[in-house]
């Protein structure tokens, strides 16, 4: 079995508890009537800049590739120094079995800043996404390999029933293909191949040109610090999204303004 498939196994086993806890339908009418902070167009439009690459800190406290990163007690203080050092958007890990995170963290980050918060998770059901919506969260995350084609298809419809936007995230040529078939307007490129999770900073340079201009892009995982952000903007990264690397940093707001630096245009040749 590979790591993603055995991912979503235990997600769709903490899934089907929590739908015995509220019901479906109680937390569907929840999401339809919350207040949302920003609209999908909003959140993409943040997540671009002429001037250089944008950035999205993430708070993760375990890697399934490289075990206990970090404990994060206060993981709305960690978002508020991300915010603080540049970060245009916070991704909040609530996987629980390999990632140690939850939908208390989502809440607790939603509090402390208010900037589009994108609830990263294995999202295989709409409840997920009714969940992120009452959590507070602009942006949720599709994975193409974890989900089927009417899968896709319909999660993308209901996360826009719900004002949130979607990050679809591809790894190949044709999971590209077929994010931009389900209409996704952000995409992001995963260096790490989920199934071996080995990591390939070279594969958003060779998917990036099959990504329509006016579609968002977002380079996924792998980067160690500036020098591998400089690269992703080189490459055309609208976006790029940092999980490690910051979290292992005794000065994450620092450690992310090193980042922008290192990804504005202006410096790029
Ligand atoms: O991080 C992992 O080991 C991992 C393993 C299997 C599936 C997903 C995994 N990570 C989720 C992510 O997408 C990353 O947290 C995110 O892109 C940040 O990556 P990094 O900066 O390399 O921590």
């Amino acid at each position: 079995m590979s790591v993603l498939t055995e991912i979503v196994a235990g997600v769709r086993a903490d899934l089907r508890e929590r739908m015995g806890e509220v019901s479906p339908e109680v937390l569907r009418r929840r999401a339809e009537s919350r207040e949302a902070w920003m609209t999908p167009e909003a959140v993409g439009a943040a997540l671009r800049c002429a001037d250089g690459v944008r950035l999205i800190a993430e708070v993760k406290r375990v890697s399934p590739a490289r075990g206990l990163l970090a404990a994060i007690d206060r993981p709305g203080a960690l978002a508020a120094e991300y915010a603080a050092g540049g970060a245009a958007a916070i991704s909040v890990l609530t996987e629980p079995r390999h990632f140690g995170g939850s939908l208390d963290d989502l809440r607790a980050v939603r509090a402390a800043v208010d900037i589009p918060l994108l609830r990263k998770d294995f999202v295989v059901h709409p409840y997920q996404l009714a969940e992120a919506a009452v959590a507070g969260a602009d942006l949720v995350l599709l994975i193409v390999a974890a989900l089927s084609w009417p899968e896709l298809e319909m999660l993308v419809r209901q996360a826009g029933e719900y004002g949130l936007a979607v990050l679809v995230e591809t790894h190949t040529e044709e999971e590209v293909d077929r994010a931009l078939a389900a209409g996704a307007r952000i995409i992001g490129v995963n260096a790490r191949d989920l199934a071996s999770l080995r990591v390939d900073r070279d594969v958003y340079a060779g998917l990036a040109a099959r990504i329509p201009g006016d579609v968002v892009t977002v380079a996924e995982s792998g980067v160690r610090g500036p020098a591998d952000v400089r690269a992703y903007a080189q490459a055309g990264a609208d976006a790029v999204l940092v999980g490690s690397a910051l979290v292992t940093d005794a000065r994450p707001a620092d450690a992310v303004a090193a980042m922008l630096a290192a990804g504005r245009r202006e410096g790029l040749t």
